[in-house]
């Protein structure tokens, strides 16, 4: 695989904004995330990748106030996350969704206006009366958004509705929606599914951008170009579990990475010492039963 490094990190890195210990998540029987350590400093971009079902989603989930994590804790800017999603938006970590959640019959910028509502003060009666506090603070609001939308280059579109916008344009709004809030962390999950290569291209730049802006930013993504080109660091969850970390030529030299995207079995692969463990008490049983008498042959 080929990568081209097109726009080097100028921006300090720094401290941890989001550090991630021990987070392990279960569903009943199921632990779709295993004891997984991640910290993503101010001014870095860090991927997160792995083959379907290796628990990304779960894992950001964890860090954005969706699931409890079983185990761990998250803390950003060194102050342990609220358990409430509103909250930890609050708090300054945002988010995309891997399916678009657009409000798909209001406006470009009536979407974006809602993603600040973290951000505004004024309370209810202010808002119902249309007081001039409540002015005051709309019209900041909506400057500010349009801002946000001249920065992703949908402020022409400012009046259309959400569901009339290409798609590619819809994961663009769903970006500034989460900016919207003004977060020191953007979690992006697939930013970049079913875009085509101009507009992954194009998405690249944005995330560059983002980060100049001194936003720290984690993504998901399977496309491994887009991630290798843009990351200072990877990280791979295998079965739940981190298995490498590192910039991106070590992830992308590491045998073990392209065996679990194969299916290869390789020493040390998470769930590697179930399955010797099931498959040692399958031979025990298969010994025991051929030892035992009246056993009948194959015929
Ligand atoms: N709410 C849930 N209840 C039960 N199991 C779940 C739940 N959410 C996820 N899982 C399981 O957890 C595992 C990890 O899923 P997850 O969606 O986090 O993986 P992923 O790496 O994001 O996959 P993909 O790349 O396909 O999006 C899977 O086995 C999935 O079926």
């Amino acid at each position: 695989m080929t990568t081209e490094t097109t726009a080097p990190n100028t921006a300090a890195t720094g401290q941890a904004v989001l550090d991630a210990r021990g987070v392990t998540m279960r569903f009943g029987g199921l632990t779709a995330v295993r004891n997984v350590d991640l910290t993503v400093n101010s001014g870095e971009i860090v991927g997160l990748i792995g083959p379907n079902g290796a628990g990304k989603t779960t894992f950001f989930n964890c860090l954005t106030g969706l699931y409890i994590p079983t185990e761990g804790e998250v803390r950003y800017k060194g102050t342990v996350l609220p358990p409430k999603s509103f909250k930890v938006t609050a708090a300054g970590v945002a988010r995309t969704f891997q399916n678009i959640r657009l409000f798909a019959n209001m406006t470009v910028l009536e979407n974006v206006l809602v993603g600040r509502h973290t951000r505004t003060k004024e309370g209810l009666w202010s808002a119902l009366l249309r007081g001039p506090g409540f002015k005051k603070a709309e019209k900041a609001s909506e400057e500010r958004a349009m801002e946000l939308l001249e920065f992703i280059g949908l402020a022409h579109k400012r009046d259309h509705l959400a569901r009339n916008l290409p798609y590619g344009e819809q994961r663009k709004l769903e970006i500034a929606r989460a900016l919207a809030s003004e977060p020191g962390l953007l979690l992006l999950d697939e930013p970049t599914a079913g875009m085509n290569p101009q507009e992954t291209r194009a998405t690249e730049e944005l995330v560059f951008a983002i980060r100049d802006q001194g936003i720290a930013v984690l993504v998901i993504e399977h496309d491994m170009r887009f991630i290798f080109n843009l990351c200072d660091r990877v990280a791979v969850l295998v079965q739940g579990e981190k298995l490498v970390e590192g910039d991106s030529a070590t992830v992308q030299g590491d045998e073990r990475v392209v065996a679990a995207y194969l299916g290869e079995p390789f020493e040390g692969a998470p769930g590697t010492d179930e399955i010797t463990e099931v498959s040692a008490a399958e031979t025990h049983a298969d010994t025991t039963k051929d030892a035992a008498p009246g056993k009948e042959t194959d015929r």
